[in-house]
Order: structure tokens, then C-alpha cells, then sequence
């Protein structure tokens, strides 16, 4: 197997832990629209399928009924003014990041989050020179677990060298792992971050760690097998 030379990075879940604010956004929102709060376990388990997905499963868990598209830009001004104010980087995020770099592999970075909030998060954290390509939950007409995010995330790093073969999508949820599946890219999931996690009857069909800390060594290994 080649050497893995191209890391394409899920963001929320996988980078950052971003819930604590994405909730703050959900709940004024819902407090404007009078209702009560809902409690972060629960909109945790709502995140990775992008902000309209989000905007829906919170509407609905609230009881309201109106399309969600409708109140979509307020929830993006609430959240973009306030998207770091309690969201930090998962231990050793940095560090690893600017290895595999010195290690010359090229990184790019496939979310749902929409683009202007994950520019705005990553320069926040210093992050955002480090990626060769960012591509965001708006970015296409196709979002994860479509193939497309990621597959242009790779060509974006590569150029004309982009070899899909050489790449790995590392995510937190079923979400990251379908896009990998539907590219046909190898995958790495850690399951402490949000959403559905990667069902349990699809395991020894990806790569799994515990933390964050723990993806430099696996890649290694990986790298000689
Ligand atoms: O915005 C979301 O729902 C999830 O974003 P992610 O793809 O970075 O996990
Ligand atoms: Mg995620």
C-alpha cells in the first residue's frame, strides 16, 4: 500500500470540539422562537450532517414545524458570532497536524460545517495556512457522505498529482465513513466525536482509535504495512 500522503480531515468531532457553541447558536435561536433550551448531549448527536440537517433535527426535537431553511440565516449569524467563544482544539490536534506536514504529506479538509464558519474557526485556532484545500458543507451542490466533498478535496490538495489511492479520510462519524466508502478511500474514525457513530458490524472495514493523539502512530504503522 502506498504511503499515505494525502490526510483529508473531518472538522467538527474530529479537530474541534465545536458542540458547546453550535448548541449556544441552536438555543438563542429557540429562545427567540420561545422555546426551551436543548441539552448538548442531544444536539451533539444532531451534528455531522451539516447545518441544515442540524437546523432540522433541532426545529423538530423543539416542536416547531416550519421549514428550517427559513431560519437558517439567523442560526448562521448567531453562530458565526460566537463560533469560539467555549469550542477548543482536541489534545495534540496541532502538533500532529504540523507533523504529518514536516512529514511532507499534504492535508486538506472535508466538512459539513459551511465554508465562512470553518475559515472563521480555523484562523481562529491558527490552522487555516495548514491545509491545502478546505472544502465546506456549501462548498458543492453535494455534501458528505456524498463522494464528491471528498474526492475534490484530494484534487484541490494534489493538483494534477492526485492520487486518490494514496489518501485517508480520518472523521468522527457514519457520515465520514459512508463519504470514504462511496470514494472508495481507506478511513480512519474516532468515535468520541458526534453524530450516528460508525455502526459496530461494519468494524475491521476501517481503521478505528480512541483519540485524536492516537492517529500519528497508527499512521505510521499503517505506512509500513
Ligand atoms: O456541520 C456539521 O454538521 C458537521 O461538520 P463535520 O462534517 O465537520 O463533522
Ligand atoms: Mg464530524
Amino acid at each position: 500500500m502506498a504511503r499515505r500522503q494525502y490526510l483529508v480531515f473531518d472538522l467538527d468531532g474530529t479537530l474541534i470540539d465545536s458542540a458547546p457553541d453550535i448548541a449556544d447558536a441552536v438555543n438563542v435561536l429557540l429562545g427567540e422562537l420561545g422555546r426551551a433550551p436543548l441539552e448538548l448531549a442531544a444536539v451533539k448527536r444532531m451534528i455531522g450532517d451539516g447545518a441544515p440537517v442540524l437546523l432540522e433535527r433541532a426545529l423538530a426535537a423543539a416542536g416547531i414545524q416550519e421549514a428550517a431553511a427559513g431560519f437558517m440565516p439567523r442560526f448562521k449569524v448567531f453562530y458565526e458570532a460566537a463560533s469560539t467563544r467555549r469550542t477548543v482544539l482536541y489534545p495534540k490536534v496541532r502538533e500532529s497536524l504540523e507533523g504529518f506536514r514536516r512529514e511532507g504529506r499534504r492535508l486538506a479538509l472535508c466538512t459539513n460545517k459551511p465554508k465562512a464558519a470553518t475559515e472563521l474557526v480555523l484562523r481562529h485556532f491558527g490552522l487555516v495556512e495548514l491545509f491545502a484545500a478546505i472544502i465546506g458543507g456549501d462548498s458543492l451542490p453535494q455534501r458528505k457522505p456524498a463522494r464528491e466533498p471528498l474526492l475534490a478535496a484530494i484534487a484541490a490538495a494534489g493538483g494534477d498529482d492526485a492520487a486518490p489511492e494514496c489518501a485517508l479520510m480520518i472523521g468522527d462519524s457514519y457520515t465520514d465513513l459512508a463519504t470514504a466508502r462511496a470514494a472508495a478511500i481507506e478511513a480512519v474514525i474516532i468515535p468520541s466525536g458526534y453524530g450516528r457513530p460508525a455502526d459496530a458490524a461494519e468494524q475491521g472495514a476501517y481503521h478505528e482509535v480512541a483519540r485524536f493523539a492516537d492517529l500519528p502512530p497508527l499512521i505510521e504503522r499503517l505506512d509500513r504495512t
